[in-house]
């Protein structure tokens, strides 16, 4: 196997194209680190396990579908506990901060990291950061043990607190040093595991023995390679609460129409999921499919087609679709950002509202009854259902593994079913968003029977954009299908 190094990228290669996206560990830059043997070797629970243990040479490919004769492609390290440890129990002093929007589950993951350091590990020093990456140097911190944590993932929001903007690399890193922290588990979003990413390259920079643990939290579901985030199930099913309101509102009036806005800023994962489990939904519209309003083929008359067959319909839309229709039609539209320096975004519900109505009143002969529900924040505050609650129990325990077998500069993540340890920037470096030629929009399509807004033109255009040399890559391109 030939391997090459450097701060951001651990690759190596083996037979038949096999390529290791490998994580940093703590020995790459301390090389004489000591080891004790796991504490879970001597926990009744595991060590009747057989193959309880992660065998190091464990990965995950990122592709499986593939041919014959498909090179075997690029792969994760698998998650999971080692025989080997890097940090003596009493030794560790771990911090947990939650940074970006709110989302179902946190409270699950604080509450795992917490309960799997001391029960597995017997690691009983674990500090909270109160309100996101800020919160390192301009708050006090917070204890954590399982008692306080003991019922927290009960309850919707994350109990440290988060924020938007506010990353100090140098403040951070200064305030780990100062207050003797050795592992850092970082959850957050697309913003916050770039962060991670810097703190972790100053910790390396600063030869310190902390270890810089992600778990990636995105109620958009936009973060790439991994299957699905944390949350996510919650919210298309608490969506379906919103739809399900719409479609009764809608059906109770003569040409009633219910219009549901749900998040997702850049990728319109909840939309399309949450239309595809409804089967209500008429017309699912998301940031990666353009749409227009008038004219052959476009959202105004497929309605009236719609209306006139069924009497009733309802309409999904995601937050950042058909924001270039609003910017075109808003005088002085501003370009703001939030903290952080995301886009700010205009109501695109409220106002695909209004030009539907403002549409319909110009046919005198289709009066119509319009409800708009815009559910976003009340999706996003809820704890997590069961599903979410174990897939966060299993993040949690796959980081505190990997912190404490030394590994270091990693967002956990399952791939293909399984937890991996995948390197920040191979999580950074791009949005997982909906790709419009996959079969998984042409299967919401074919669902609702709304028209794809494409002419043939644009259809070629989309392909040649999006779809890699092989039908296969396109599989594993785009997650959550
Ligand atoms: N490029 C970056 N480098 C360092 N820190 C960043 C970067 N981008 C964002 N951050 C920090 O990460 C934190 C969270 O970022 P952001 O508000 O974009 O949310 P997020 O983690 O993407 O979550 P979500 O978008 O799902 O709500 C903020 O404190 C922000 O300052
Ligand atoms: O109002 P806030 O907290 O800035 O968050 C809104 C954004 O956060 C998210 O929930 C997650 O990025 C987006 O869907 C949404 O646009
Ligand atoms: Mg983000």
């Amino acid at each position: 196997m030939g391997s090459q190094n450097n701060y951001q990228m651990k690759v190596a290669t083996g037979e038949f194209g096999y390529i290791l996206e490998d994580v940093p560990h703590l020995t790459d830059y301390i090389p004489d680190l000591p080891t004790y043997p796991n504490p879970l070797r001597s926990n009744p629970a595991y060590s009747v396990v057989k193959q309880y243990f992660v065998h190091m040479d464990d990965s995950i490919p990122q592709k499986i579908v593939v041919h014959k004769d498909t090179p075997r492609g690029v792969h994760f390290r698998r998650a999971g506990p080692r025989q080997k440890v890097y940090f003596a129990s009493d030794d560790v002093r771990a911090c947990i901060v939650t940074c970006g929007g709110l989302c179902p589950g946190l409270n699950t993951v604080i509450r795992e990291i917490v309960h799997s350091l001391d029960y597995m590990y017997g690691v009983n020093q674990v500090l909270g950061i109160d309100g996101g990456y800020r919160g390192f140097y301009s708050k006090n911190t917070i204890t954590l043990t399982p008692k306080v944590t003991n019922d927290i993932h009960k309850r919707g929001g994350t109990i440290l607190g988060t924020s938007r903007g506010g990353h100090d690399t140098m403040k951070i890193v200064d305030s780990i040093q100062d207050r003797g922290i050795n592992q850092v588990y970082i959850i957050g979003g697309d913003g916050t595991q770039k962060g991670a990413a810097v703190i972790y390259e100053e910790i390396r920079r600063r030869n310190l023995t902390v270890a810089v643990a992600g778990i990636p939290k995105t109620i958009d579901n936009d973060i790439p390679v991994i299957d699905r985030s944390f949350g996510f199930d919650t919210a298309v099913e608490e969506a379906q609460r919103a739809i399900n309101a719409a479609h009764v509102e809608a059906e109770s009036a003569e040409n009633g129409i219910g219009v549901v806005k749900l998040m997702g800023r850049y990728s319109g994962f909840i939309a399309m999921y949450a239309t595809l489990a409804s089967r209500d939904v008429d017309c699912c519209l998301i940031p990666e499919s353009p749409f227009y309003l008038e004219g052959e083929g476009g959202l105004f008359q497929y309605m009236e087609k719609r209306l006139k067959e069924n009497g009733h319909m309802v309409l999904v839309i995601a937050e950042g679709a058909g924001q270039e229709l609003l910017a075109a039609e808003i005088q002085n539209s501003k370009n703001e950002q939030d903290a952080s320096g995301n886009k700010l975004l205009q109501d695109v519900g409220l106002w695909i509202s209004q030009r539907i109505k403002d549409h319909f009143a110009k046919l005198s002969k289709m009066p119509i009854t319009l409800k708009y529900i815009d559910p976003t924040y009340m999706i996003r505050a809820i704890p997590s259902n069961a599903s979410d609650n174990v897939y966060c129990t299993l993040l949690a325990q796959s980081a505190v593994h990997g912190a404490m077998a030394g590994y270091t500069g990693f967002t956990v993540g399952l791939v293909n079913g399984r937890h991996t340890y995948i390197p920040f920037n191979r999580i950074i470096e791009r949005q997982n968003k909906v790709v419009i030629t996959d079969r998984m929009w042409a299967r919401l399509l074919s669902s609702t029977n709304q028209p794809s807004f494409l002419g043939p033109k644009a259809v070629v255009a989309a392909k040649t954009e999006e779809v890699p040399p092989t039908q296969l890559l396109d599989d594993a391109d785009q997650k959550t299908n």
